[in-house]
């Protein structure tokens, strides 16, 4: 059975139809990211797996279990958007004091160092940059050693090599095991961490696909250019580049100046689905 299986989940905000009819699998041990522009309906979606919104129709089953009737709260670990400040607490504090909730919790000393927070044990909360809040809401969403893990723009405001050292762990849970599924924006967080990547868009799952294959990318026109012996560009879009370039070494004799050969990123495949939404 998979860890998440959704059908026909409908949620509106009044006359505000968020979320339309979204159907969703996703297996055991996956890590699935949900993308989608601002107020495509991910969070409001995120929210009604995890528990904490109320959806109006459609089947949710998480980890076999009706979120909307069982508290999953030991198995399911969730990093919302945006909390890391606890008053006066000190780091330390915060993430022993979360442990105590669960039954099977991990050393609050190792779960911070994994964190990249070991030099911030005894620091406030407060005093905590963006960045070093947002690594706090994942240790507390791992404490618990969860089996699903939801994590809605987990690497908002880190800085890249924090981003970095953030996919390292997410691999780290995902090779122990665990289900993850995140939102987030940057397409590149999403290519490097998702086994498989959801399109949301005005409320619809518009497409499901590996980060490889989504819009058809992989069988996409490669585009070369080069540079003429006269400095211009040139360039040319094909399905066999290969030739292209073969072509083009033997009319340079040789390094062709400037040479690239690229296809299409996830940011181009994405914008191009979401532009027709
Ligand atoms: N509590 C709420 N009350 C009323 N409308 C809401 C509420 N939460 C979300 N909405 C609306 O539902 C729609 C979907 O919002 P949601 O937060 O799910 O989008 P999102 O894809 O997560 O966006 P973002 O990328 O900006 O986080 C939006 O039109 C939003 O204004």
């Amino acid at each position: 059975m998979d860890a998440i299986r959704v059908r026909g989940l409908r949620k509106a905000y009044g006359d505000n139809v968020a979320v339309d009819g979204v159907d969703l699998d996703v297996a055991h041990g996956e890590v699935f990211a949900l993308l989608g522009p601002n107020g495509a309906g991910k969070t409001t979606t995120v929210e009604i797996l995890e528990g904490y919104r109320r959806r109006d129709a459609g089947e949710v089953s998480v980890l076999g279990s009706d979120p909307a009737a069982h508290g999953l709260r030991d198995r399911v670990g969730i990093v919302l958007q945006g909390t890391g400040e606890f008053d006066e607490l000190t780091v330390g504090e915060v993430v022993r004091h979360f442990a105590r909730f669960y039954p099977a919790a991990d050393d609050p000393a190792a779960v911070i160092e994994r964190v990249g927070l070991a030099d911030k044990v005894r620091a406030r909360t407060h005093t905590l940059s963006g960045g070093q809040k947002r690594r706090l809401d994942v240790a507390l969403g791992i404490i618990g050693r969860p089996e699903l893990l939801f994590l809605d723009e987990p690497t908002t405001g880190f800085d890249p090599e924090a981003r970095r050292e953030f996919w390292q762990l997410i691999r780290d849970l995902r090779a122990s095991g665990t289900t993850i599924v995140l939102t987030t924006h940057y397409l590149e967080e999403a290519e490097a961490l998702a086994d498989r990547v959801g399109v949301i868009a005005r409320g619809r799952l518009i497409a499901v696909d590996t980060p490889r294959s989504l819009g058809r990318r992989d069988s996409a026109l490669a585009t070369v250019s080069w540079r003429t012996p006269e400095g211009a560009w040139e360039r040319t879009r094909s399905a066999t580049p290969t030739a292209v370039v073969t072509d083009l070494a033997t009319r340079f004799a040789g390094e062709v100046p400037g040479l690239t050969v690229t296809r299409p990123t996830l940011e181009d495949v994405y914008l191009e689905m979401i532009g027709d939404h």
